[in-house]
């Protein structure tokens, strides 16, 4: 049997309101296995982020709990939840995050470094495959939008994470480089084995992925 990557079981979360805490996630149970894609989608507001965010540990649930890779993220504390981004979940958000002070090279080994798996001639593949390889000795601010959201996609795979969790990763792309990266991304997670939970407004990526599962009202549709 494949291995459970991810288990989340009745996962509640508020954020407070003018009028008392408004509930956004009202009881998610997700599994996801090794080697599995899944899109989540929902609308605007409906707590796509807010689930990404709580299965990253940046934030806790109010109530339910998170395993990733047999750990259960809700008992670690802010350094255990740290350790768990660095060596096992890799994390593409909307804001990449890159480091303004690194070359694009340097950016995309930077998580591998410290995941003590660095390999050069991986990051040189992954940056060729994303497009990225006449831009490695330019800093993060020489770099278009769409470059930079490439440069922080390749920095998460390079560190060859158990668990991608990528939000919107594609966004910022135009529809044809959106396609090319949303495939080196299926691809190269599927080399390593690794899971990829991916939010999508897309239906025609959502369409590409292995599962797809609807947010609504809290709940997995
Ligand atoms: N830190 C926070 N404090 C207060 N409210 C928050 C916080 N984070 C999210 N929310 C609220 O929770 C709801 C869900 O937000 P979230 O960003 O998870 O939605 P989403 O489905 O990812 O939306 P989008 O598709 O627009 O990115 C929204 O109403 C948002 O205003």
């Amino acid at each position: 049997m494949a291995l459970m990557l991810l288990r989340l079981r009745d996962i509640h979360k508020s954020f407070a309101g003018a009028e008392g805490p408004v509930p956004v996630l009202r009881g998610v149970d997700l599994d996801l296995a090794a080697g599995e894609s899944l899109a989540l989608t929902g609308e605007s507001g409906s707590g796509k982020s807010t689930l990404l965010h709580l299965v990253g540990g940046l934030d806790r649930p109010d109530r339910g709990r998170i395993e990733v890779a047999g750990t259960e993220v809700t008992a670690l504390d802010d350094s255990g939840r740290a350790a768990l981004r660095r060596g096992t979940v890799g994390v593409v958000f909307q804001q990449f995050n890159l480091i303004p002070s690194l070359t694009v090279g340097d950016n995309i080994a930077f998580q591998a470094r410290i995941a003590g798996r660095h390999e050069p001639v991986r990051a040189t593949a992954l940056a060729e495959r994303l497009g990225l390889a006449p831009h490695l000795a330019k800093y993060p601010e020489q770099l278009s939008g769409g470059q930079q959201q490439r440069c922080a996609i390749a920095r998460t795979l390079a560190a060859r994470p158990a668990l991608v969790l990528a939000d919107e990763p594609t966004g910022n792309l135009d529809e044809a480089t959106a396609e090319e990266v949303l495939g080196a991304m299926l691809e190269l997670v599927a080399e390593t084995g690794a899971a990829l939970l991916m939010v999508t407004h897309s239906q025609h990526h959502a369409a590409r992925m292995g599962r797809r599962l609807h947010l609504h009202a809290g709940r997995i549709a």
